[in-house]
Formats: C-alpha cells, sequence, structure tokens
C-alpha cells in the first residue's frame, strides 16, 4: 500500500472539512435515489473540482463558432457551478461531447451539402497542421533528439465503437505500434484500467498507465521523488517494472461506487458502467437522450455521499474519479523521469491522443516547450496541441513514418 501522506500534495484539499475528514463510506439507499433523482445535487461553490469544471477537463461544446473566413471551431463548454444535470447547460455538455459532424454543423448553421465543412476543416488546419504533411518538420526538431512517445487508446489507436468491450485495434496498427516501440521507448496512457488497455494492446515492450495515469507500469528506474510509492512487480513473462498507484487508497471507495451505479442504472436502456481501478466510467452513447438528464442525476446523486470523489466528461461518458492532481500529464512526466528522460534538452516527447483528458499531456509539453501534442480529430476542436491527424487510420500513417524514418537515422 501507498504510503500516501508523501503524495497529500496530490490531493486537492476542497474544503477543510473534506480534506480532514475521512470519506463516509456511504452506501446509498438506492430506492430512495432513483425516486428523489429530482433534486439539484450540482451546487457546490466550495468544491468546484468536483463539478467536472477542471478547464482542461470538460467536454466539447457543440457551440461551435464558424465564419467563412476563419475556421469552425468547438469551444470548450463549462456547465457552470450553479447549474444543475437538468440545466441546458448540462445536456449541451452531453450531447457535444463527442460530436459527429451532422451535430456540429447542424448547431453552427452550416450546410452539410456545401463545401463547408471541408473548408473550415482546413482552415482549422492552418493552427494545426496535419503530422503527416508535416512530418518532416517534426523529424527536423527531433534531430539529435531522442522521441519518447505517449499513445492514448481509443480513439487513437482503435475507432470509437459503440461498445466498449469491442473496442479492438486492428493487427496493421498493432504491428505499427510495435515496430515503432522497437526504436522508441513507447507508452500507452489510457482512461481504462492499466490491466484491460494492456490486453487490448498485447504488446509486452511497451510502458501502460491507466485509469487516466492513475496506475502506472513503468520502467524499474522511477524518479527519485517517488521511490518510496512504488511497488517493484514482475509480470507473467518475467519482465520487470514498477508499479505507481497515486489513488490506491480510493480503491474500496471506487469499487463501492461502482456496485452503487450498476445497481441505480440498471433499469436505463443502454447504460453501462465499466470498472476503470481507480476510477468509473458511465457510459450513455446507447441510452436514449431523453434519459440522459436521468442518468445524470443519478451519477450525481451518487456522488453526493462521496465528497472527495468527482466527475469528469469523456466522449459520451461520465467519469467518476478520485479528487487528485494526477492525470494524463502527470503520467508523462512520471514515465519521463522513469525512463531517465526528464528534464533533458535532447528528449521530444510526442504524445498522440484524441480525448479531453488528453488535453493535460498536450499542456505539459506545450507549457514545458519540450515536445508537442498531436491532436486526433475528425473535426475542428481547441486544444494545446501542435499538430492533428484525423483519425486513427491517420495515427497508424504516423506511426510507420515515425519507425521508417527511425531505422535510417
Ligand atoms: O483514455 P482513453 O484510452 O481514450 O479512454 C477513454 C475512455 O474510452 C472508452 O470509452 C470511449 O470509447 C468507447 C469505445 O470506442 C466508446 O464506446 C465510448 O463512448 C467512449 O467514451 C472506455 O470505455 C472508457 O472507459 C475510457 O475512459
Amino acid at each position: 500500500r501507498l504510503p500516501f501522506n508523501k503524495f497529500d500534495s496530490a490531493l486537492i484539499k476542497t474544503s477543510s472539512e473534506s480534506a480532514s475528514s475521512p470519506d463516509r463510506m456511504f452506501v446509498p439507499d438506492l430506492m430512495h435515489l432513483k425516486s428523489n433523482h429530482r433534486a439539484p445535487v450540482l451546487i457546490d461553490p466550495m468544491n468546484k473540482s468536483r463539478l467536472g469544471l477542471y478547464d482542461a477537463l470538460l467536454p466539447y461544446s457543440s457551440g461551435a463558432v464558424f465564419s467563412p473566413g476563419l475556421f469552425l471551431t468547438v469551444t470548450w463548454k463549462n456547465p457552470g457551478v450553479h447549474s444543475d444535470v437538468r440545466s441546458t447547460s448540462w445536456l449541451d455538455a452531453m450531447q457535444s461531447s463527442s460530436p459527429t459532424h451532422r451535430k456540429l454543423t447542424k448547431d453552427s448553421g452550416i450546410d452539410t451539402s456545401s463545401n463547408d465543412v471541408a473548408v473550415a476543416y482546413g482552415n482549422w488546419m492552418l493552427k494545426y497542421p496535419s503530422a503527416l504533411t508535416s512530418f518532416d518538420h517534426i523529424i527536423n526538431k527531433a534531430k539529435g533528439k531522442r522521441i519518447a512517445l505517449f499513445l492514448d487508446y481509443d480513439g487513437t489507436l482503435s475507432p470509437i465503437v459503440d461498445n466498449p468491450d469491442h473496442a479492438f485495434m486492428s493487427d496493421a496498427m498493432r504491428t505499427a505500434v510495435k515496430n515503432v516501440a522497437k526504436d522508441i521507448p513507447t507508452a500507452i496512457i489510457s482512461g481504462r484500467s492499466r490491466v484491460k488497455v494492456h490486453e487490448f494492446v498485447g504488446l509486452q515492450e511497451l510502458y501502460y498507465a491507466g485509469s487516466h495515469g492513475m496506475d502506472i507500469m513503468g520502467p524499474v528506474r522511477p524518479p527519485n521523488d517517488h521511490t518510496d510509492a512504488i511497488i517493484r512487480c514482475s509480470g507473467k513473462e518475467g519482465e520487470e517494472g514498477n508499479l505507481f498507484q497515486p489513488a490506491s487508497e480510493f480503491l474500496p471507495m471506487i469499487s463501492e461506487v461502482f456496485i452503487s451505479l450498476v445497481e441505480i442504472t440498471k433499469d436505463i436502456k443502454g447504460a453501462k458502467v465499466e470498472n476503470n481501478k481507480f476510477c468509473v466510467s458511465v457510459h450513455y452513447r446507447n441510452v436514449d437522450e431523453k434519459s440522459w438528464p436521468t442518468i445524470a442525476q443519478y451519477v450525481q446523486d451518487i456522488l453526493e455521499h462521496y465528497p472527495r470523489l468527482r466527475l469528469t466528461h469523456g466522449r459520451k461518458v461520465l467519469e467518476v474519479r478520485p479528487v487528485l492532481k494526477w492525470d494524463k500529464g502527470k503520467a508523462v512526466e512520471f514515465l519521463l523521469e522513469s525512463l531517465g528522460l526528464g528534464d533533458c534538452d535532447d528528449v521530444l516527447p510526442i504524445y498522440v491522443g484524441d480525448d479531453r483528458t488528453d488535453e493535460d499531456a498536450f499542456k505539459l509539453l506545450r507549457e514545458g516547450g519540450r515536445g508537442f501534442g498531436i491532436l486526433v480529430s475528425s473535426a475542428p476542436k481547441e486544444s494545446s496541441a501542435f499538430y492533428s491527424l484525423r483519425d486513427p487510420a491517420e495515427v497508424m500513417e504516423f506511426l510507420k513514418l515515425l519507425s521508417d524514418n527511425h531505422k535510417w537515422r
């Protein structure tokens, strides 16, 4: 078990009460919650972080802005501190969390039959150029440097599909990742549980971070300031690694919330609750839109009893996670240090991801001026990334270029 004291600084103290008192191990009365789901529970001005208000974790807004001279872009939508889940802003946030072209163009009044969408994307790419057409430029920046590669999973290596259990990556993609990892240290950083994403990817030669970076199996060499929080372990095939789980204290609470969420959503057709070990995903991709406010309210009702958990938005998914200052950006920092590549001028980290949670990693690289993010998106979105790729097929092309280039270095 982690000596958690060491990570107190990683814990966001939301109020003096919630920081000092232990969480109530409250098993909610589900019948009561169900019948009483109209009560607004989001009003908690002391506790912004629990309301999904982290600017790096907000869902995409469909409040798209279009001007032929500029570009159609997606801005982040903030449900608002005082809004409850039945408010329009919440619904907006849920509707736009994985916007389709049809939805974007409808909202911005663009005629889908015209060339406007393509023009808008083209204009957006002036700000976020394709990592394929800019490949030479990227390689020039990598001259004399070692590349470290970080890859998100869903929507990056595998296409977004309706059933999260069927988000398989293709064999061709697996080969591309395997080849690139021969020369470049490569890590997968996912919102899924580490074990699950490892199963999906199925490559031993990578490092894996699950639960949005809260569960890392990294290289043997741990960063100096984390040494006592590391558990040394060996994998099935005898390979050694270091397991780092900054949220281990939250495990019983997350398991409890998972059970409650499964129970409370069991009658909502299409809802799916996924246990990602240190976080829980509540999927509403397959739920009738009329039931979205209900599902959001159920999640909020349960969260009400857990002041040390917070809610964030992903692609048609509500994610419950610990109130920890730990994210995919922190995971990148941790892995770089573990690889002995932290604070090195001769290292170029590259992070490829499609989701809001990947923005923490993009931001880290942009603000540190030490590498760059590549946003995977077929629709214009605000981002801290430098480059873009349209979809997983283009990600595969990029990986192939990267490994081919390394052969000739
Ligand atoms: O960080 P990631 O690897 O991108 O994981 C984020 C979430 O991905 C999965 O959900 C998303 O992909 C599903 C399959 O394509 C899709 O059905 C769902 O609507 C998306 O939200 C995963 O199931 C979640 O647990 C992850 O948190």
